[in-house]
């Protein structure tokens, strides 16, 4: 087996696994009413834009070789920094869902009862899912073999993250007042001490 379609297959084991993660939590989700939201058309566009490149453009290449004029050829060095990425991508978005639990959204959503998860996971990051984010999109670009649908996660997940970091942090604070301020000013975003 070459290394580029190595790293087609390990993208699509990716994002199974992603699934089998999450899909639990969704359908928990559904059952707790939404007290509180930030949902809207520029939440609708973000995550419009999140999904093409870390699900739309990547599959039409794994599933038809489009963009062929884009192609590359990986080594296995790649593709081994490739499933590095992934293993942690996959190992930081299960501790995630289990810690928000019941907390749990696929957006922006303040469920009844919701509590400030500030322990395991989130005591130093107060936005681990999206690092987890950040290593899936940094693995996708890694393992496919094409310099249109790998980096596109990278855009696709970057826009995500920049315009809805605010709104979400407007939103958290909004709910629980001093006590997310002050676990905002004792923890980083995504990288322990760093960001
Ligand atoms: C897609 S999740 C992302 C959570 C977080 N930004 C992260 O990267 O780990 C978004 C939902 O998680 C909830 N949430 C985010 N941080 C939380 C925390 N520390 N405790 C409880 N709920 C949280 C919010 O209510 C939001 O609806």
């Amino acid at each position: 087996m070459t290394p580029a379609m190595t790293g087609s297959i390990a993208w699509v084991l990716m994002v199974v696994g992603w699934y089998a993660i999450r899909y639990p939590f969704e359908r928990r989700a559904k059952r707790r009413r939404v007290e509180r939201t930030r949902r809207g058309p520029a939440e609708t566009l973000r995550m419009a834009i999140s999904l093409t490149g870390l699900g739309i453009l990547p599959g039409i290449f794994v599933a038809t070789g489009w963009p062929d004029f884009a192609r590359t050829d990986p080594s296995w060095g790649r593709i081994a920094f490739g499933v590095a990425a992934m293993a942690l991508a996959l190992v930081l978005f299960r501790k995630t869902h289990k810690a928000l639990g019941k907390m749990w959204s696929v957006s922006l959503d303040i469920r009844e009862k919701h509590e400030l998860v500030t322990s395991g996971i989130y005591k130093r990051l107060r936005h681990p899912m999206y690092s987890a984010f950040w290593a899936m999109a940094l693995a996708q670009a890694l393992l496919l073999p094409n310099w249109i649908a790998g980096p596109a996660g990278l855009v696709g997940f970057g826009i995500l993250f920049a315009a809805r970091i605010g709104p979400e942090e407007r939103m958290m604070e909004e709910t629980f007042g001093e006590a997310y301020r002050a676990y905002k000013a004792r923890t980083a975003r995504i990288i322990p001490g760093l960001f």
